[in-house]
């Protein structure tokens, strides 16, 4: 790459990151900035186009923002013609259609999101509308009463008014009057539904964001876990926000409006046809010209509204990450650099919602000019029409009047309706995750015993996690009912996988998992859950108090005693009661040390007292002597409190495994050894291998 076009180009990319591909897509060789860099600005059509074309950077759509790159000038270049070129250039940009035109969008995105299926205007309409419908059709049945009265009086208003001016100026002081009362009764009927029409549509509003959020959130909680592996939190949270919120401006705002002014433009245009059909059907026409450039505007207005939302989610995203981490890029320093990842997706925002003014800058100017050509019409032909003798001052008054209501309600029209198409553009991706059925767990009602033993069979159990490899190959073990045992094996070969199928957090890929020798699919899977204590490595705690934690989830009642007996066992009493709030202490996921935490967890799996316990190195965070004495407890605690029961442990540290009446040793997804500590010692094999790795270096 020649120097001054590299430089040129690393500068560019300084200062519009988003716009331009990165380096190793950037022009080779024979680049260099022109001496015009003037608005827009381009990037040469010559340069390695194929390369920008299958990088995830679209040139095409963000070079026409501000950069204008030109083949190197050889010397003998013509200054006018490339002037001329650059000109013509320009002025194609500015129309929609080119390939580089300045109103292509970022589509990127679209194209991750384009399997959400499309929905039509009437059905979402139908969806919303039955969301309030259902909750309370007194509120849509009082405020669409409301409108049309309003309606009703504000449009015979102007007539009225009209009426009322020319009765006064002809001398007619009863049917001034008369007029006079009927516009007073109009006003204050009108004040009163409008007041109506605007509180029971937003009450609708309210209902509809209820509604959506109660039904997304509960589409999504239901879902299989393998749904949040691929989803991000982020991502989901701003659906159930701002989409939300969007979506709910339909029926309070935009239909609300869209009907008010539908029924006062139907209105208006019938007084213009009593007064002259051949003006009513001129401003008819100009309506009709305002709705063919509307319909243009709307369809850009739909693109636009999806990926805005789209980056919306993604700015969201990155947002949430950055806090929930903060801890972890304060001290790695990255605070810009978390900045810029969040700026990214804001100037992506920013390149949408830039095209989006400007389009709604053309479409008011075209209304604007429409509009006040109408007047302009109406007034050359009533004056004409006057001149003849054919029309009266009172009826071109009246005349141009319900023009400007008409034109006025087809402009509050066409611009509700682009805010409606902007929210129904976003309804897609809410209705899709809507739609989702729950997860077939929830959905077939299994088997419940009259008791569960604990005995557990995986039989030739191979399972791989969507997009990786095969993690578990084959795994055949049984665990006996009230039997302790211990999966022990390098970091990352499968030990947690192989309990969170027997969660059935996941299906297997092939072979069965048998419980009490029933299939696991064939159990009632709530009932079963019901049944498991389970810990996990870096447990998590809701933020709410110590008690509430402790108590959560379980299926039986318990007392105070209940909850500081358990929390004794975790060897958590202690610690909790020398908070000021003891028990009631709030907490959540950063307000206690991890090894706090895992003690809260346990006495929350032991609390429930379980007939499976699983331990998934539970006590990784704890102090030695918290260990044993939690250890020890756990393992007493196997033929007490009312039933036997069936642990399972994970652990790294070998003095948790060895008391475990059978040792499971798992490499690489499979199970290689099997056995009591003694036996594998005598077996000399990887487990002898890792306690003699331990007793050299011992934690
Ligand atoms: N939700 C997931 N999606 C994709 N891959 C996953 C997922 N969870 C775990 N893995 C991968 O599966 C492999 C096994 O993970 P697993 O947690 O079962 O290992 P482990 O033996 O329990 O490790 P450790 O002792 O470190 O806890 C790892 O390579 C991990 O990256």
């Amino acid at each position: 790459m020649n120097t001054s076009g590299d430089i040129a180009y690393q500068n560019l990319r300084t200062s519009f990151p988003p716009y331009l591909p990165p380096p190793e897509f950037a022009p080779t060789s024979g680049f260099k900035l022109t001496k015009k860099l003037q608005f827009p600005i381009m990037i040469s059509t010559n340069c390695r186009r194929n390369e920008f074309k299958s990088s995830s950077y679209r040139v095409r759509n963000s070079s026409l923002m501000f950069q204008y790159m030109m083949p190197e000038d050889d010397g003998n270049g013509d200054e006018n013609f490339e002037s001329f070129g650059h000109w013509i250039h320009v002025s194609l940009s500015l129309f929609p259609g080119v390939s580089y035109s300045w109103w292509n969008l970022d589509e990127d995105k679209q194209v991750q999101i384009g399997a959400a299926k499309r929905i039509t205007v009437y059905l979402a309409l139908r969806r919303m509308w039955k969301l309030v419908w259902d909750s309370n059709r007194w509120v849509l049945l009082v405020a669409f009463g409301a409108l049309t009265m309003a309606a009703i009086s504000e449009i015979s208003m102007p007539n009225i008014l009209a009426d009322s001016i020319f009765s006064a100026s002809r001398g007619k002081t009863t049917v001034f009057a008369r007029k006079f009362h009927l516009l007073v009764f109009l006003s204050i009927t009108s004040g009163i539904c409008s007041g109506l029409r605007s509180g029971c549509f937003g009450l609708a509003n309210i209902i509809l964001v209820k509604r959506l959020r109660e039904l997304l959130y509960s589409a999504i909680v239901f879902q299989d876990i393998s749904f949040f592996d691929k989803e991000t939190v982020g991502n989901l949270t701003s659906r159930l926000g701002a989409d939300c919120q969007q979506l709910a401006h339909i029926i309070g705002n935009n239909i609300n409006l869209i009907t008010r002014n539908a029924l006062q433009a139907t209105g208006a245009l019938a007084y213009l046809l009593t007064l002259s059909w051949p003006l009513a059907i001129s401003t008819l026409v100009i309506c009709s010209v305002l709705s063919a450039i509307f319909l243009l505007y709307s369809r850009y207005v739909m693109r636009t509204a999806k990926l805005t939302q789209e980056f919306a989610a993604c700015a969201h995203d990155v947002a949430r990450e950055s806090l929930t981490l903060v801890k972890t890029i304060r001290i790695y320093g990255t605070e810009r650099k978390e900045v810029g990842r969040y700026k990214q997706w804001l100037d992506r925002l920013a390149f949408i919602s830039t095209r989006e003014s400007a389009a709604y800058g053309l479409w008011n100017m075209s209304f604007s000019t429409l509009y006040r050509s109408t007047q302009v019409f109406a007034v050359l032909l009533g004056g004409i029409a006057i001149l003849s003798g054919q029309t009266s001052a009172e009826q071109l008054t009246k005349y141009v009047l319900y023009c400007e209501w008409l034109i006025y309600a087809t402009w509050r029209i066409t611009d509700n309706l682009s805010s409606l198409l902007y929210s129904i553009a976003a309804s897609e991706t809410v209705f899709q995750l809507m739609d989702l059925l729950p997860s077939e767990q929830f959905l077939c009602k299994g088997v419940k015993l009259p008791e569960l033993m604990g005995h557990i069979q995986f039989v030739n159990v191979s399972f791989h996690y969507h997009l990786r490899d095969m993690l578990l190959e084959h795994i055949n073990i049984t665990i006996r009912a009230n039997e302790v045992v211990a999966l022990v094996g390098p970091s990352g070969c499968g030990k947690s996988t192989l309990v969170n199928l027997l969660l059935r957090l996941y299906e297997p890929t092939n072979g069965q998992i048998f419980v009490d020798g029933i299939p696991l699919w064939e159990l009632d899977i709530r009932w079963l859950r019901e049944k498991i204590g389970y810990v996990e490595q870096e447990p998590n705690l809701f933020h709410m108090d110590i008690k509430s934690n402790i108590r959560y989830g379980c299926p039986m009642n318990t007392t105070q005693e209940d909850i500081e007996l358990a929390a004794k066992q975790a060897c958590a009493h202690e610690f909790i009661s020398s908070f000021p709030n003891g028990y009631d202490t709030i907490v959540d996921d950063n307000l206690l040390s991890g090894g706090e935490k895992q003690r809260i967890a346990i006495a929350r799996a032991i609390l429930r007292n379980p007939a499976i316990l699983i331990l998934d190195e539970a006590t990784s965070a704890l102090d030695s002597e918290s260990e044993h004495f939690v250890k020890d407890t756990i393992f007493a605690l196997k033929d007490n409190r009312g039933g036997q029961k069936t642990i399972i442990v994970i652990a790294h540290r070998l003095s948790t495994v060895v008391a475990a009446d059978k040792i499971f040793v798992m490499d690489r997804g499979q199970v290689i050894e099997i056995g009591n500590h003694e036996e594998l010692l005598r077996k000399d094999g990887y487990y002898a291998r890792l306690v003699k790795v331990h007793n050299k270096h011992p934690d």
